[in-house]
């Protein structure tokens, strides 16, 4: 039975400010294996999450076998252990101590009696010539290639009916290559595949339908000999042809009649074989260029926030002068005793709020609301008080000074608006941008022989550091809900996904810290070179405005402080 896809629109955020997905319509038939096409970004991965239950912020639905995925808001669980979704390298999906339980946990959801799974564990061992031996084994002792084949036997043990596919040929030699796609063309004699890829040279000619996805809508639904014979449909959604149709291209142009329907390189040289054989006038040469393309409709672009806006000045500001501005600004703050200065130093933070990218924007949210939290809870416990007093009657004995909690939150509002600005700047600044401009604004201390290049350096990464950890920590979030067939319904980590991932976690967190300071040694940091480190300009009209806005902020929050 298909998966249908029904009016299916995903927003960029709960606001619906924006979409990734545009109003999707389409089947996919069980049994076969369908292509998702497209250029970057233009919707693939997002499709096959959204098949996978993974997305929110959705309209429409996705009936597998006519019953809908999502019932008022909620997940049809026994829905979604209808396929696996494999993301793109799938090899780091893996969390688990020993490969075995890579598969207790991948089995764990479809409640399988112990033989079953045995059986399963063992057969998808096999299908990807793993022994029998590695189950015991640790995955992060495996080499590249074979903890991917350890993924992909995790992948299909469930033996789910559906299988979602993201790039599976990403970073595959051509004899792994080959074998994955021998596998799928066994699988898809049981069972539905959907595969996003760019690799068209790869799977298009064991593909049985093409979606193609241009700017989050589906353009075109068609058999891949329908795309064969309109190439122009590549060209004009981004794609580029294949390598089996530029040589097909080419050939045309040097006159021989190459007919449109070849799909593979192989193809391409046996219709040349027999062309060149047995050709005895001049060939009759079939342009594909002009043919109007099957039932392709190009796509409107996505609404604003879904495309890559225009980045405000505040990206390619001086970090130098960032860095003064932050300075100069969050002495203003700390200046303040009352809330009026307060207010209008939030006034200033929202000013630099309204010049980030809003996927920079959503990032910050994220990381303030663990800080608000903090806020929340340190001003209640600050105005709780407690009498020890002797004959107090106990219900006396617990009371609440709203003075001392409304003290804790002027102090916490402070330095909550500190970090908001600092974090502003953080987002819209590169890490090697912003150890320059910590440098230069810590050039005073180098006359005390202060190590500033090193304290530059460390404050830099700390900051770097905070985005990265939220984006790690929501990815493997995401790929233990998608493997454990999780359900919880409010963003991308559940309380019982948290423990699953926290290791896998930490070590991806100090590989990239790890590659971080290989590439710096590399670059001459650390490693006492001497760098240049170029003097404070504000150079645009847009850094001289910041400037001055930014000093005029300052002055009036001395001024508050003054008249207070
Ligand atoms: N949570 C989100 N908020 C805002 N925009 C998003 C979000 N997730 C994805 N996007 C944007 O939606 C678009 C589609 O993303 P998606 O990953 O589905 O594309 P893709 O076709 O799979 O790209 P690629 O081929 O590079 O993997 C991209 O422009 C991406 O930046």
């Amino acid at each position: 039975m298909p998966i249908k896809v029904s009016g299916l629109t995903v927003f960029t955020d709960h606001g619906r400010t924006g979409t990734i997905l545009n109003n999707i319509h389409c089947t996919v038939q069980d049994r076969t294996m369908t292509l998702v096409i497209g250029k970057a970004g233009s919707g693939k991965s997002t499709l096959l999450r959204s098949l996978a239950g993974l997305t929110e912020n959705i309209e429409g639905n996705v009936f597998y076998d006519d019953l809908p995925l999502w019932k008022q808001g909620r997940i049809d669980r026994q829905l979604l252990l209808r396929s696996v979704l494999a993301f793109q390298f799938p090899e780091h999906q893996l969390f688990a101590r020993t490969v075995q339980g890579e598969f207790d946990y991948s089995l764990r959801a479809y409640r399988l009696p112990k033989p079953e799974k045995l059986r399963r564990t063992a057969a998808a061992m096999e299908g990807q010539r793993l022994p029998a031996s590695y189950l015991s084994l640790s995955p992060f002792i495996l080499s590249g290639g074979q903890k991917r084949r350890v993924a992909l036997a995790t992948i299909m043990a469930p033996e789910t009916p559906w299988l979602l596919l993201d790039e599976p040929s990403a970073g595959l030699d051509g004899s792994s290559l080959a074998r994955l796609k021998e596998e799928l063309a066994q699988w898809k004699r049981r069972r539905g595949i959907v595969l996003a890829t760019h690799d068209l040279d790869a799977f298009l000619p064991i593909a049985d339908r093409v979606l193609l996805m241009e700017h989050g809508q589906v353009v075109a639904d068609l058999t891949p000999k329908e795309l064969y014979t309109n190439p122009q449909l590549l060209v004009q959604t981004g794609i580029g042809l294949t390598d089996a149709m530029k040589v097909a291209e080419s050939l045309r142009e040097a006159g021989l009649p190459i007919p449109s329907g070849a799909l593979t390189p192989q193809q391409v040289a046996g219709t040349l074989a027999r062309e060149i054989c047995g050709m005895p006038q001049q060939p009759q040469v079939r342009s594909t260029q002009n043919t109007p393309p099957t039932g392709y409709q190009p796509a409107q672009p996505r609404s604003q926030a879904a495309d890559r806006p225009v980045k405000s000045f505040i990206y390619s500001m001086d970090a130098k002068l960032k860095w003064m501005i932050y300075m100069l600004i969050s002495v203003g703050i700390i200046l303040q005793q009352q809330w009026k200065g307060l207010w209008v130093a939030l006034l200033f933070a929202a000013l630099c709020l309204s010049l980030l990218l809003p996927e920079d924007r959503r990032k910050l949210k994220r990381m303030s609301k663990p800080l608000l939290w903090f806020m929340a809870i340190a001003v209640l416990t600050s105005g709780i008080q407690i009498s020890f007093g002797q004959g107090i009657p106990w219900t006396d004995r617990l009371g609440f000074s709203v003075e001392s909690a409304r003290e804790t939150l002027r102090r916490l509002f402070t330095f909550f608006e500190i970090t908001l600005i600092g974090l502003v700047f953080t987002l819209s600044t590169s890490t090697s941008h912003m150890k320059q401009g910590l440098e230069i604004a810590l050039r005073p201390l180098k006359r005390i022989k202060a190590p500033t290049e090193m304290l530059a350096l460390a404050a830099s990464l700390v900051l770097r550091f905070i985005p990265l950890i939220i984006e790690e920590t929501e990815r493997f979030a995401m790929i233990a809900k998608a493997r454990g067939k999780r359900t919880s319904r409010r963003g991308p980590i559940g309380m019982r996904e948290i423990p699953v991932f926290v290791i896998p976690l930490l070590i991806s967190l100090f590989q990239a810290v790890e590659e971080l300071i290989l590439a710096m040694e590399m670059k001459g940091y650390m490693t006492g070179s001497p760098q240049h480190v170029p003097a404070v300009k504000a150079e645009g009209r847009w850094d001289k405005m910041a400037v001055l806005i930014s000093t005029i902020f300052f002055f009036i929050l001395i001024g508050i402080r003054l008249s207070g």
